[in-house]
């Protein structure tokens, strides 16, 4: 997880990063990583407990106090729309969205606006984020989205006819798969639309990292000995979150990446994604039918 040289070095000062989902994980050391580099950075977190613990530790380990957080639920998308007024309000630059939020193979919980959570707080969410944040990302430009997505976009699919699972019966894991494929298609939609303004979006893939992430996996696991018996393999051969952040911060600060924009990278790199992913017709069909479910009228 060594990064390319120059990012190294690279250095934010007067620059504003917004990180969904940075309590914890890969978000939580993207916080500290893009921090650590001079940048103000605002965590946008449903727990802001856990946040400002988070951020305190931040503050701490870099010497950046320029760390705060804000309160963001992204399986509302009131809350979304608040969060949205608020930082368009209250902040006068953004330079680097994060969008780093995810949940896994959680059961078939509906949110408050009767979308599935996965495909909600993986994609929809961050898809009304982004389209309502894009006329402060227009104005700093050069600027940057960057949506983290899976390597479990490869075998998804969008199925238009039943976002949702309605229909047909729930797989959590195939809700996993069109949620970060939903995330790949987005990215290379957003790219299309706003070439030449200055914004660019990329996705990653960001290995197999020792998280939280794994939570509603372990619920198949009741008995505590069966759960660590699993831990096991994920000790010694899942990667920490120091690592898994590192090609999110690729995608957020390498130099002249921009002439790559839409694309899908992994190990601080590009890598093709699947062919699903790379469908400019249905890129644009779900962003139609994403604009259509949040409610948005105008997007870019
Ligand atoms: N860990 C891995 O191996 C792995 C592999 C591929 C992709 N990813 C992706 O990386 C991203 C980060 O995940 P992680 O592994 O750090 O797991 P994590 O569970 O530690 O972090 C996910 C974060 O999203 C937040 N979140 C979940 N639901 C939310 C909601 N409704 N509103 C606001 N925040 C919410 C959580 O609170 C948490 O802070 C996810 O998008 C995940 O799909 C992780």
């Amino acid at each position: 997880g060594r990064l390319p040289r120059p990012v190294g070095v690279i250095q934010l000062d007067g620059k504003t990063v917004l990180i969904t989902g940075a309590n914890s994980g890969i978000g939580k050391e993207t916080a500290r990583e893009l921090a650590r580099r001079g940048a103000r950075v605002v965590m946008a977190c449903r727990d802001l407990t856990r946040a400002e613990q988070a951020a305190e530790e931040i503050r701490q380990s870099t010497g950046n106090g320029n760390v705060v957080t804000r309160h963001l639920d992204l399986a509302s998308m009131y809350s979304i729309r608040q969060f949205a007024k608020d930082f368009l309000d209250s902040e006068d630059r953004l330079d680097i969205l994060i969008n780093n939020a995810g949940v896994m193979m959680c059961p078939r919980w509906l949110t408050e606006d009767g979308f599935e959570t996965q495909l909600a707080v993986n994609h929809l969410s961050h898809f009304l984020l982004t389209n309502l944040l894009l006329p402060m990302l227009k104005s700093s430009a050069p600027s940057r989205v960057v949506n983290v997505s899976s390597i479990a976009h490869h075998g998804g699919r969008i199925d238009f006819d039943d976002l949702f699972f309605s229909k047909k019966p729930y797989s959590r894991l195939e809700g996993y798969r069109q949620s970060k494929l939903a995330n790949v298609l987005f990215t290379r939609e957003l790219s299309r639309r706003l070439t030449g303004s200055g914004v660019s979006s990329f996705c990653l893939h960001p290995g197999i990292i020792r998280t939280e992430l794994v939570r509603h996996v372990m619920d198949w696991f009741p008995i505590p000995p069966l759960r660590a018996l699993l831990r096991l393999p994920s000790l010694l051969l899942m990667k920490s979150p120091w690592q898994g952040c590192q090609t999110t911060v690729y995608c957020a600060v390498m130099p002249g990446l921009e002439e790559r924009s839409g694309l899908y990278f992994s190990d601080c790199a590009e890598k093709e994604a699947s062919a699903e992913g790379r469908d400019d017709e249905v890129a644009r069909r779900l962003w139609e039918e994403s604009a259509r479910l949040v409610g948005l009228k105008d997007t870019c």
